[in-house]
């Protein structure tokens, strides 16, 4: 049955077998087909025709999917992004040589995380591929008392579009929690796992709520061969210059993705020079919650970056500077040495704006260097890749001049000696413009690429080819005239060659010299010996032609290559200052200031402004102070209306410190932050229904994170701790939050919290380094007017009915809800308790009854029923206990509430 498929279909099903869990794309002439079961699910995926061809291997129709050559950018994506391997065919031989049956054979894999193609991701984005090592260790220290194991793990992330490698090694919670931050700050297309991590369920199930995982064994996984493999791939005698000599994981790691990489590309990646190792521990920590929360990158409701903290930085003039603006904005640094750098170099970029304008002018004819690079040393980039490359080398030594002469600053500094290290460029550059056509075509095989005048050779196969075409022109009129057939023409096609072209009509008048050739509906075509003499002059010339300027071209590529890793460098450079004059410029139209940073832990901030927040509220955004520290102001207490701007404000005091440290200047008129090690944050409630737990288990999880890991240099922010549940349980979780984070270590942990559990904010009076603050509203009438300003103090007012109504909730709910705070504002007699810390008289509206009933579930009917029917609070309150269920330390807490009621 074999014997009924063409030689292509068999090398398909060669393939196939070799690749059997990739699509694959088999190149045919202009087009890439796929057969058989691969056919269907493309021609699914991708909503094409499915056709039929040939004879499967028992005989049927064989399915065919194609699309055409040039449309693979568009079309790949798609099947990537739904975590598709793609196998691609193409030629074997080289072009010039390939005569008879043609070989095709896989030349490439591309999966999610080693794909190249620059439509498959944004400029702004790299594409990278994770690859993890690592392994239960023993428990210690806190995951001891926590009854924890721990695990120690190596990951690497690699680009290999743009030939960034990374590193790292820590020691993790059995939840896995750094893992998974650094897996929501690098946002890998592809997480590539050896088979004994691959064997833990619950690891893989968390990972691929965020990408694709697969399992991967390379050969060699342990850190000694795994090192000797990244030294021979480097060329280097020691891993220690790039850091990671001993961790044993980060180099299995590496090793793993850079051979994932190689096996999949079928090529050696000489572009990926260089591997560094990074620490956990030089970084701000924002896990996955704060990052959604904050929405840094991406907003909360569609996932796009509108609205988003990056968006609202992001001027940048080129792709590699959206990227590392990207890095710096989930990287905040830890070091004040090193953010005084960055901002040493954005202040100097706004004093000197013309400078700035300058440099940000050279960068908008920059093209993705980066990415470029990648497709130069890979071998398939294109003329047009040369002349885009060209045009962004030319703008270097304006740039490189220009900061040589004017910087003052030590990175601007550093930036322009570095790109004046790179003595080639201007030769490179030069080479390209002199070969290159300044529009050249798409593709690299048909010619069309290299300048007239760059080489004698090709000038002079041209010539022949060309003369060759007037030379036609004068034998179809020569023939013409010797025949008496006036429309005699000379044609040319690809399998026939030329052929002079008689209709039926006249086709008895040839001369009798022209040698029949081929038969057509309504036309007989012949040749002449003389015209067989000419068209192989032709035919061998154009294709002389088009094979030399092949060979200039990738002399060209090789010479490109052999400077990819300084047309990396110079890629980074470019893409720092970009960034750099990026975060200047939005300083001045935004008018940021330059922030300090200190080591100790105050933060202070002065008419504060939320980045993305002001230029979205009409009628102007309210500035407002915060100042914490860890003597009095550790803990603030947030209350105010709904609406009023409470998470607002929470918020933008954590983008604050995270832009602070990341390296830009910031919303407000002076600011001073003490370095913060990690962001934590719980706010609103995000139902994760898919995982199957509730809203108030994600928020308890989320709460559980804070609580074992925040440290006295975190910032917690805390929004409406508790609110998913009942009020009797919410406020109590809520109150002993607040007195562990205040009394966590010697000097607790800072953190802003929001609440509408107002009885909280009693807690000033115990705990010293609580404060109340909340945010001003003014009654106007039945009017509620927002001041949005944080003032010291705590409020009683909810004012959630005038919120219902300012939010179009009918009148007759509203009279009806405010009958019901009324009748229940009659039970409430205003009482002076006295502080006894201080000794001073504290006016509070809350009577011992209605805290009671706040604490006893407030709205409920069976609440109100109690109270009607006489039975005091206390009594009401032990009605509902149930002493069976209850825990020895619950009917403790409980009796010690209840004694407190009654005074
Ligand atoms: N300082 C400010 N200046 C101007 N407008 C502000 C300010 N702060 C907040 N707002 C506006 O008020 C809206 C509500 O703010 P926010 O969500 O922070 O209120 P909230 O007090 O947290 O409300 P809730 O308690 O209902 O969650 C914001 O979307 C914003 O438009």
């Amino acid at each position: 049955m074999t014997e009924m498929m063409t030689p292509a279909m068999r090398q398909f099903y060669e393939a196939k077998q070799a690749y059997p869990d990739a699509l694959i794309f088999f190149r045919m002439g202009d087009f890439y087909e796929s057969f058989g079961e691969d056919a269907k699910t493309i021609a699914k995926e991708l909503g094409i025709t499915l056709t039929a061809r040939g004879k499967d291997k028992t005989g049927e129709k064989m399915p065919l999917a194609g699309i055409p050559y040039h449309a693979i950018d568009t079309y790949l994506p798609r099947l990537i992004n739904k975590g598709y391997k793609v196998a691609i065919c193409e030629q074997l031989e080289d072009p010039k040589q390939a005569k008879g049956v043609v070989k095709r054979g896989v030349v490439r894999v591309v999966t999610p995380g080693t794909a190249i193609d620059s439509s498959m991701f944004s400029d702004a984005s790299n594409n990278y591929l994770m690859a993890v090592a690592g392994r239960e260790i023993g428990k210690s220290g806190k995951s001891e008392e926590r009854g924890e194991k721990e695990m120690e793990f190596g990951i690497s992330f690699l680009d290999i579009s743009t030939g960034e490698f990374l590193t790292t090694q820590f020691t993790d919670s059995e939840s896995f929690e750094k893992l998974l931050s650094e897996l929501a700050r690098m946002h890998p297309a592809e997480c590539i796992l050896p088979p004994s991590l691959y064997g833990n369920s619950e690891l893989v199930a968390k990972l691929r709520d965020q990408t694709i995982v697969q399992e991967f064994a390379p050969e060699i996984y342990g850190p000694e061969e795994a090192g000797e493999n990244l030294k021979a791939h480097f060329g280097v005698a020691t891993l220690e210059g790039m850091g990671c000599e001993k961790l044993e994981f980060a180099v299995s790691s590496a090793w793993a993705a850079l051979e994932y990489a190689k096996t999949t590309q079928m090529r050696d990646l000489a572009h990926i020079n260089t591997l560094r190792t990074y620490s956990n521990t030089e970084f701000m920590v924002l896990d996955s919650i704060t990052l959604r929360n904050l929405e840094i990158v991406k907003n909360v409701r569609e996932g796009g970056d509108e609205n988003s903290l990056y968006r609202t930085l992001n001027f940048t003039r080129t792709p590699m500077g959206s990227r590392i603006l990207k890095k710096w904005l989930l990287k905040p640094l830890l070091s004040v040495e090193n953010i005084n750098l960055r901002l040493d170099a954005v202040e100097e970029l706004t004093k000197i704006p013309l400078l700035r304008y300058d440099i940000r002018d050279w960068l908008s004819d920059v093209r993705d260097i980066e990415r470029l690079v990648g497709r130069i040393v890979y071998g398939n980039a294109s003329a047009r890749d040369l002349v885009a490359l060209k045009k962004s080398m030319d703008v270097v030594p304006s740039i490189r001049d220009c900061l040589l002469e004017k910087a003052g600053s030590e990175i601007l500094k550093e930036i322009a000696e570095g790109l004046a290290t790179f003595s080639e460029l201007e030769n490179l550059a030069e080479m390209i413009e002199k070969a290159i056509v300044d529009e050249p075509p798409i593709t690299v095989r048909d010619g069309g690429m290299i300048k007239p005048g760059y080489n004698p050779e090709l000038d002079e196969l041209r010539d022949i080819a060309s003369n060759s075409k007037k030379w036609i022109a004068v034998f179809q009129q020569k023939e013409r005239e010797r025949s008496g057939i006036k429309s005699l023409k000379i044609g040319y096609n690809k399998v026939f060659g030329y052929y002079i072209e008689v209709t039926h009509a006249n086709s008895s008048q040839v001369p009798e010299d022209y040698i029949r050739k081929q038969t057509m509906s309504n036309a007989e075509r012949f040749f002449t010996p003389e015209l067989k003499e000419k068209e192989s002059l032709i035919l061998t010339a154009n294709e002389k032609a088009v094979a030399l300027e092949y060979e200039i071209f990738t002399e060209l590529i090789q010479a490109l290559s052999a400077h990819s890793r300084e047309l990396q460098e110079t890629a980074g450079r470019l893409g720092t200052l970009d960034v750099l004059a990026d975060l200047a410029e939005v300083a001045e139209n935004n008018n940021y200031t330059r922030p300090q940073l200190t080591e100790d832990c105050k933060i202070l901030i002065r008419d504060g402004r939320h980045p993305v927040v002001e230029s979205t509220v009409s009628g102007g955004f309210v500035p407002n102070d915060t100042e914490m520290d860890c003597k009095e102001h550790q803990f603030l207490l947030v209350t105010g209306p709904n609406m009023a701007g409470k998470s607002t404000y929470m918020r933008q005091t954590a983008l604050i410190a995270i832009m602070a440290q990341a390296g830009s200047f910031v919303p407000a008129s002076h600011t001073s932050i003490g370095m913060i090690d990690q962001v934590f944050t719980r706010i609103g409630a995000f139902d994760d229904l898919a995982s199957g737990q509730s809203t108030f288990m994600v928020e308890m999880v989320e709460l559980a994170n804070i609580l074992n890991n925040a440290t006295p240099r975190s910032l917690v922010l805390l929004d409406e701790i508790g609110r998913g549940t009942s009020t009797y349980d919410g406020y109590s979780i809520a109150k002993a939050v607040v007195e562990f984070l205040h009394n966590r270590g010697k000097v607790g942990v800072r953190a802003l919290f929001a609440t509408h559990y107002h009885q909280l904010t009693a807690l000033e009076d115990k705990l010293k380094r609580v404060k109340n603050y909340h945010i001003a509203v003014k009654e106007d009438g039945h009017e509620l007017v927002f001041l949005r300003k944080i003032v010291p103090g705590a409020t009683d007012k909810s004012y959630g009915i005038q919120v219902a109504r300012l939010a179009g909730v009918p009148e007759k709910v509203i009279e009806r809800a405010n009958e019901i705070l009324k009748e229940l504002e009659r039970e409430n007699v205003f009482e002076e308790t006295e502080d006894s810390e201080n000794g001073k008289k504290r006016k509070s509206k809350a009577s011992a009854r209605y805290t009671q009933m706040m604490l006893f579930d407030p709205g409920s009917g069976s609440e109100s029923s109690e109270r009607v029917k006489g039975l005091s609070p206390v009594e009401a309150a032990l009605k509902k206990i149930n002493v069976d269920e209850m825990t020895p330390i619950e009917a403790m807490n409980k009796l010690h509430e209840l004694k407190k009621l009654l005074g």
